[in-house]
């Protein structure tokens, strides 16, 4: 960070010596820092808007947030049922609590439910210093009741409002805090915009300042039209006393836009925090907006006429955490099926029957294996083929391809050691998806582990002819592997009905099937290749060296 980050405000009064000292702390600890938002603001019960919609912005935007909670509201998808202010002495101790230990960014301010409230947030703000302030002037709720009553407009006018580097208003907000004036066009958001900015936000930070060259000079105003009558788009305008911009997203039809004001806010901060402009910050942070209720329009949750969104995008019913039973189990390796485009297709047929077949003789997962294949095409194979293995409770798993497993939702993917690393691709997967890691060597099952794969499959076993240039390592080297993996194994490599047998009964520890490709897909009759493979699996288990 530049050394300083100095602010020169009408009244604030910043520390240099403090960021000096923070950082250096950092460094001792060794730590790095990692952008930070506090939010002041209200708790929503029904988890919508407020403190709750905040955190979730924030780690959907990939930021750190603490609170300071200045109110709890009983509050569901209806109204507001009830609101209990917290002593303005108790916000006071929480602030200290929060800036006195952890160097905070950004401040995002919500339901300032007193003039004491925002007194006490000022004062926090002279003796401890942060980078940006982001006040969200909220007064009514969209339900229509009162979160912060007429009393506090002279001081978010005179007091809070100078001290902003950007105030985002609704529409009800930006004509009450400009004593009512009318606002029902784009016209009229502009003017009001011109007119708040004359109010302030004025703060003006030194060029040397980390968020960049002049990007916040002379603050900034966000007059949001969500509510705009007849409008088709929503459009919000921007104006940073030189220029307005007219920002326009569709309009989505929806009744889930409880805390979209909340949730816009905290996002401008979040950007704020990782460094961005802030003109940036605020596309960023409406596009972030238009892009979750696109994806929540029809989720349900409350019987209210205004809904929550999700912030996570991870909700919706048909996703992956719904359907699947359960974690991964390794006895699922048992009858492995690894596909093969060019042999289904010279047995004419397609692979969704192919990979039916395989499951309804016994496959007890499936990976769906395409390596010439278009990206489009290979999308719509691993829909159709997940819709088949869903319905009978078997895995899918995508080789190779993680963007593919993500957008076909697939359980997981398998990677070779020339593919992506386990680790970044559990990283890109989250930690429900099945990850399998192709190792011959000790090291390499010791790195898919600490990469936090879920099994190795080890091989060729046998020579094969699906793979080119693959040594095998043997029934020793699979021994081998075996003997050393914290991972359950799947032997792969040649394995047919004459050696699968051989395989298994040798009882190694931590296998726990065979991978098989040849064996059912370049066969004429997939489900009578599979029934057979299964039984002999089930003959050698029974037998298997103890
Ligand atoms: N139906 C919608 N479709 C797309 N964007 C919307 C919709 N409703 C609100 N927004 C956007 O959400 C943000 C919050 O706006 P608004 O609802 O006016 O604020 P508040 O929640 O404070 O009343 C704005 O960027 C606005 O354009
Ligand atoms: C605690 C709290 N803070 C803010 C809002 C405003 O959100 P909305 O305008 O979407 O009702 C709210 N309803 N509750
Ligand atoms: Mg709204």
């Amino acid at each position: 960070m530049a050394s300083g980050g100095v602010i020169l405000s009408n009244s604030f009064s910043f520390y240099q010596k403090r960021i000096v000292m923070s950082s250096r702390m950092q460094e001792k600890n060794g730590g790095a820092s990692i952008p930070h938002v506090l939010s002041v603001a209200g708790s929503d019960s029904g988890a919508g808007a407020g403190i709750q919609a905040d955190l979730k912005a924030c780690a959907a935007r990939g930021v750190y947030c603490s609170t300071v909670i200045t109110s709890v509201t009983a509050q569901n998808t209806v109204g507001v049922q009830a609101v209990h202010a917290v002593p303005e002495d108790f916000v006071a101790q929480q602030l200290k609590s929060v800036l006195s230990d952890m160097q905070v960014d950004v401040v995002k301010t919500g339901m300032l439910p007193s003039v004491g409230v925002v007194k006490v947030l000022l004062q926090s703000l002279t003796e401890f210093s942060v980078r940006a302030l982001v006040v969200d002037p909220v007064m009514v709720s969209t339900s229509g009741d009162v979160l912060a009553g007429p009393s506090i407009l002279s001081t978010f006018r005179e007091e809070l409002l100078p001290m902003a580097n950007i105030v985002t208003p609704n529409i009800k907000e930006a004509s009450a805090l400009l004593g009512g004036i009318r606002l029902e066009t784009v016209a009229d958001m502009r003017n009001a915009a011109e007119l708040l900015h004359a109010l302030g936000p004025r703060v003006v930070y030194d060029t040397g300042f980390s968020l960049g060259e002049n990007l916040l000079q002379n603050g900034n105003v966000l007059v949001k039209g969500g509510d705009l009558p007849d409008s088709l788009d929503a459009v919000d305008i921007f104006f940073n006393g030189e220029h307005f911009y007219e920002l326009r997203s569709s309009r989505i039809k929806t009744r889930n836009t409880h805390g979209t004001g909340c949730t816009l806010a905290s996002c401008i901060a979040a950007e704020l925090a990782k460094g961005s402009p802030m003109l940036t910050a605020v596309r960023v942070a409406k596009r972030y907006v238009e892009t979750a209720l696109e994806y929540s329009k029809d989720i349900l949750i409350g019987n209210g006429i205004q809904g929550p969104f999700d912030h996570l995008l991870r909700l919706k019913s048909g996703s992956q955490s719904f359907h699947r039973k359960d974690a991964f189990n390794p006895s699922d390796l048992f009858l492995y099926a690894v596909t093969d485009s060019g042999m289904n297709k010279k047995w004419g047929r397609s692979m969704v029957d192919a990979v039916a077949a395989a499951i309804q003789g016994g496959a007890t997962i499936v990976q769906l294996r395409e390596k010439d294949a278009e990206t489009r095409d290979f999308l719509e194979t691993a829909k159709s083929c997940l819709a088949v293995c869903r319905s009978h409770g078997v895995p899918l798993l995508i080789n190779d391809r993680v963007d593919v497993a993500l957008a076909s939702d697939a359980d997981g993917v398998h990677v070779g050691q020339s593919d992506m690393p386990a680790s970044v691709a559990r990283t890109l997967l989250g930690p429900e998806k099945i990850i399998g890691v192709s190792c011959k060597t000790i090291e390499q099952a010791q790195q898919a582990w600490i990469g936090g794969a879920d099994y190795i499959g080890s091989g060729g076993v046998y020579s094969t002819n699906t793979k080119a240039n693959n040594p095998t390592i043997g029934l020793d080297g699979l021994k081998t592997v075996c003997s050393a993996s914290k991972l359950p194994v799947v032997a792969i490599g040649g394995i047919n009905a004459s050696n699968a047998g051989t395989v298994i009964e040798m009882g190694l520890p931590n296998l726990k099937g065979v991978a098989v490709v040849s064996a059912l897909f370049d066969r004429e009759n997939v489900l009578a290749e599979t029934k057979k493979l299964h039984a002999l699996l089930m003959e050698a288990s029974s037998s298997k060296i103890q």
